[in-house]
């Protein structure tokens, strides 16, 4: 019996470069990602990337472009994610550091693919690009540390 749990992702971009936080603590501690996580009782998944972008980053946005999502099922687990990636182009406010993450403008041609979650790559070009995207991705653990990835058939 799966459940599925809902998650955003707010990519903040300006024409050469692009927002991504250093993971500080908790699920996904140490790589370089978007803003987002869970929604709260009575929030719209709009809302709570609204949210969390300020709660991680400080900025806040007037509108999300929904650009994406991607379901991501973990071998051996119940739980599928099914997180939903927004981006936008226009912000108020400076990147300031959270609890959460460490903001840092990144160029377009040196985005960290090496320090993200390993499917970033193939899908961060699309959103670069203003492509919409879905995509269904299964992991599974390697050894202690390691996710190995391959590509499940939506559905
Ligand atoms: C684990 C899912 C995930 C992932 N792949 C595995 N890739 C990126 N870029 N972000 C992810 N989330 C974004 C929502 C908050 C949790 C982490």
């Amino acid at each position: 019996m799966f459940t599925s749990k809902l998650l955003t992702l707010v990519i903040v971009v300006k024409p050469q470069q692009v927002l991504l936080g250093l993971k500080k603590r908790g699920f996904g501690v140490g790589r370089w990602n978007g803003f987002g996580g869970k929604l709260q009782p009575g929030e719209s998944i709009e809302q709570a990337a609204k949210r969390e972008l300020w709660e991680e980053s400080s900025l806040t946005v007037d509108s999300l472009e929904k650009i994406g999502n991607i379901r991501f099922e973990f071998v051996g687990e119940t739980e599928i994610l099914d997180v939903h990636i927004f981006r936008t182009d226009h912000y108020h406010g400076e990147p300031s550091e959270s609890e959460e993450m460490r903001p840092q403008w990144f160029d377009l041609d040196a985005i960290p693919f090496d320090r993200m979650w390993p499917d970033d790559i193939y899908w961060f070009p699309l959103l670069l690009q203003k492509k919409k995207f879905q995509a269904c991705w299964l992991y599974h653990r390697q050894n202690s540390s390691d996710w190995f990835m391959g590509f499940k058939k939506s559905g």
